[in-house]
């Protein structure tokens, strides 16, 4: 969603949301959203309200060509789910495409309804009326009152179309009458279950569920008015059967029935009453809000943003009109401001700052709360922690009951703090790193060796793929001290396990409709429970074998030869009674870790890459660094790393431009807490933006560059504590991986760097290079990366 290039040849327009599509970007006034968006994207713009295809059109030239030039290709609706009650699309006037049922409506319109005479003749009704509507506001005059202009005007046009059509009142000022009134009452409730945003309409494969009810009430209203309708056709029909030629009204109702017993005209009974509908609902007052932003969603609610009054732009896209159009928000307090925006920053109040830099929306059923500011970043991170510490759990995550066994969507209790202790003492630190950075040196080797042999035979590489293939081995063996992924994918069994992992990935990417409107939880509509479990079983299959063999290898195997891996770590803790380890946590443990730790590392190289290759001179610059500390033939080690300043300022700005997760993992409002005067509610969803953050101009100068150079004079770091920069997040939910992560980033880009020379395949320009992002469980390049290797 936001991806910077579309390939597709669709006119201009905002990127969508996953599943939404751009359906947030409307706001609770479409029209107004909508101009202020073509005025960025130009008067023919598209947008995907979930899976529909929208254009939009501001301007007269555009809209001469569309509704002139190509008038007859546009002519056709798209119909609405509540126009399916009754059936009412099929016989509808609106709905209907040009074809002879319409054409015939159209006659009919234009002959017997509003024709000249036709008009003429019912003129002194509509005098009439308007006369009734001067003596009613002649009465508010005497008594002093105001009057509602909109509902005055709203009486006496329906009053006017009704006695057009068949000489009778249906409403009064006074709504006195009960019949009146219901009348009023029943075109006032079609109008607004038709202007309702209809999730249905959006998304079509949820016909069948009318999950707001919408059709539903449309027919129970439609099937009164027409009772209504019937009541004053069969009175007329009696009335003619009784009374003189001469009594006979010249209304609209009378031509219709006329017409309606000709063979030719092709009106049936039905039919009139479908027409009547269609026009007697256009006289609803138009004083409606497009959306109805109520904060606490009823059902219509379901897609409407909430409430916090905020342009979607300020949260997900870097530096839009609006917001540098407004003064300059100096950041919350605590938050220091590194390169500042030029010119002055006049101060602002919270509450403008505020609306700039968080706000609410309902994604599906969920309030969400988005940060994009690093000094609310650190309100919600460190100051209120425990209470933000929590998750919002993915029902992907229900497969195999993975959600209650593991470390990432666990809540902070005692079987999270468990697993983090693991982690901190057994998995990740200073000693069991130091203990395996030979197996992972030798990991670095091999891939050195691969690319090697691409270099020789003057093959690109897929930087990302083979930085994807490493990090697995460098993953897997620092656990199990043996490889899970080979390079060239010739194994079966390794290339089975980079297969399991990547669908994983995948899966937990995918926007699942379950997570926004949990009432489809049995349904699974897509499936991507029931295929989580298929995969998470097979990854559990591969663990079982693993774990067999280690337990076989150690009951044999002398005191010395056991490895010194994880694995070793975990089984030794899953003996003690108090470690508070099973078999089956240990399971799910390590599947949140290949899962957070693979894909993470290897897209970071990857665009860490693709930065260097548009600068050259940076990238040089990193190979004179390396040359010089390291040593020109000499393999980089671990220990070198905190002496490559440049090195480490690459993938510092790599991480500021492309962090693996832009809005860290969802966190999740244990209770209702008060940020600064707004009030996040309980059970609210928390997404830190730091993609937003790092893009921010007032934070960082010239914030779409890539210069390294920004980081060697600045303390800033990456390990939680400067809110500016949190690749991993921050407070307790600070991804645990970090130590591994760190070393396994820096050794894998910098001994690719120092070993070898790169260029762009096949001549092409820095400036051809496509940035476009993947957005899924990670923010992927959407284009891999090739990249040659010279010596
Ligand atoms: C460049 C590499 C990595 C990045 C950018 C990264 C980033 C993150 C982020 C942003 C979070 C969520 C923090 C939050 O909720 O506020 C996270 C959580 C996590 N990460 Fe990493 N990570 C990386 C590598 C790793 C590695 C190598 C491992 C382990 C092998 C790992 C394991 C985890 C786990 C288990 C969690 C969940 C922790 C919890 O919920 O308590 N990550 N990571």
């Amino acid at each position: 969603f936001i991806s910077t290039r579309r390939k597709s040849r669709l006119p201009p327009g905002p990127n969508p949301f996953p599943v939404i599509g751009n359906i947030h970007q409307l706001g609770d006034q479409p029209h107004q959203s909508l101009a202020k968006l073509s005025k960025r994207y130009g008067p023919l713009m598209s947008l995907k309200l979930g899976t529909r295809t929208t254009i939009v059109i501001s301007s007269p030239g555009i809209a001469k060509e569309v509704l002139h030039k190509h008038d007859q290709v546009f002519s056709s609706r798209t119909i609405p789910d509540t126009g399916h009650a009754l059936d009412h699309y099929a016989a509808s006037l609106a709905w209907l495409p040009v074809e002879k049922k319409w054409r015939n409506y159209r006659k009919i319109c234009k002959e017997h309804m509003f024709s000249l005479q036709r008009l003429d003749a019912t003129q002194a009704i509509r005098r009439k009326k308007v006369q009734e509507l001067l003596e009613y506001v002649r009465g508010c005059c005497l008594r002093r009152e105001a009057v509602d202009i909109g509902k005055a005007a709203f009486t006496t046009s329906l009053n006017l179309i009704s006695n057009t059509f068949f000489s009778i009142d249906l409403a009064d000022h006074g709504g006195d009458s009960k019949s009146s009134h219901e009348f009023k009452e029943i075109v006032r409730v079609l109008m607004e279950l038709a202007g309702k945003p209809n999730l249905v309409d959006f998304f079509p494969v949820l016909r069948f569920i009318d999950p707001q009810g919408l059709r539903r009430q449309t027919r129970f209203y439609i099937e009164k008015l027409f009772a209504i309708f019937d009541g004053i056709i069969a009175r007329r029909l009696e009335a003619r059967s009784s009374a003189s030629e001469s009594s006979t009204s010249n209304d609209v109702l009378e031509a219709l029935l006329n017409l309606s017993r000709k063979d030719d005209a092709e009106l049936s009974y039905n039919d009139m009453k479908h027409l009547l509908l269609c026009l007697s609902t256009t006289t609803e007052r138009q004083d409606k809000k497009f959306w109805d932003t109520r904060p606490h969603g009823l059902p219509h609610n379901i897609l409407a943003p909430a409430v916090l009054d905020m342009d979607m732009h300020a949260l997900l896209h870097l530096n839009p009109p609006e917001v540098q159009a407004s003064p300059r928000p100096q950041p919350f307090s605590g938050h220091r401001k590194h390169s500042p925006a030029r010119g002055s920053t006049p101060p602002v109040t919270g509450q403008t700052l505020k609306k700039i830099w968080s706000m609410s929306l309902k994604l599906g059923t969920r309030t969400t709360i988005v940060i994009s500011s690093p000094g609310i970043a650190k309100e919600v991170l460190q100051k209120h922690d425990q209470v933000f510490s929590s998750r919002t759990i993915p029902d992907a995550s229900h497969a195999l009951d993975h959600y209650a066994a593991s470390l990432a969507w666990l809540p902070v209790e005692k079987k999270w703090r468990n697993y983090r202790k693991i982690c901190k003492e057994h998995m990740f630190s200073l000693q069991q790193l130091d203990a395996t950075q030979v197996l992972r040196r030798k990991k670095v080797q091999e891939l050195l060796e691969y690319v090697r042999g691409c270099c020789l035979r003057r093959e690109a590489v897929d930087i990302g793929k083979a930085a994807f293939t490493t990090s697995l081995n460098l993953i897997s063996n620092t656990f199990f001290s043996i490889d899970l992924a080979d390079h060239g994918g010739d194994s079966k069994s390794s290339h089975e396990f980079k297969e399991i992992v990547c669908v994983l990935m995948e899966l937990a990417g995918k926007p699942n409709l379950v997570d926004f409107f949990p009432v489809l939880r049995l349904i699974d509509p897509q499936g991507l429970r029931r295929q989580s479990r298929v995969y998470t079983e097979k990854l559990f299959a591969i663990f079982d074998g693993i774990i067999a063999r280690r337990l076989e290898a150690r009951s044999s195997a002398s005191e010395s030869s056991t490895s010194n891996d994880v694995l070793e770590a975990l089984l030794n803790l899953s003996r003690k009674d108090d470690a508070g380890l099973s078999y089956n946590d240990m399971k799910h443990l390590l599947l949140d870790l290949f899962l957070a730790g693979t894909d993470t590392s290897s897209l970071t190289v990857e665009w860490a890459m693709t930065e260097l290759l548009c600068n050259p001179e940076k990238l040089a610059k990193a190979r004179t660094e390396l040359e010089e500390v390291v040593g020109k033939n000499e393999p980089l080690q671990e220990s070198d790393i905190s002496k490559l300043p440049y090195l480490q300022a690459i993938v510092k700005e790599t991480f500021r431009l492309h962090p693996a997760a832009p809005f860290l993992v969802p966190h999740k409002a244990d209770t209702d807490v008060e940020i600064d005067s707004f009030v996040v509610p309980k059970n609210a969803q928390i997404l830190v933006n730091v993609w937003a953050t790092g893009r921010d101009s007032n934070v960082w100068l010239n914030p779409g560059s890539f210069m390294p150079e920004r980081f060697l004079d600045s303390e800033i770091d990456f390990r939680g504590r400067d809110f500016e920069l949190i690749p991993f997040g921050a407070g307790r939910r600070i991804c645990p991986g970090l130590p591994l992560a760190y070393r396994v980033v820096h050794l894998m880009l910098g001994s690719i760097l120092h070993s070898f020379n790169w260029r762009l395949e096949d001549g092409m320009k820095p400036e051809d290079m496509d940035m476009s992002e993947k957005f899924g469980l990670t923010l992927q390049k959407a284009i891999p990366l090739r990249a040659v290797p010279t010596v």
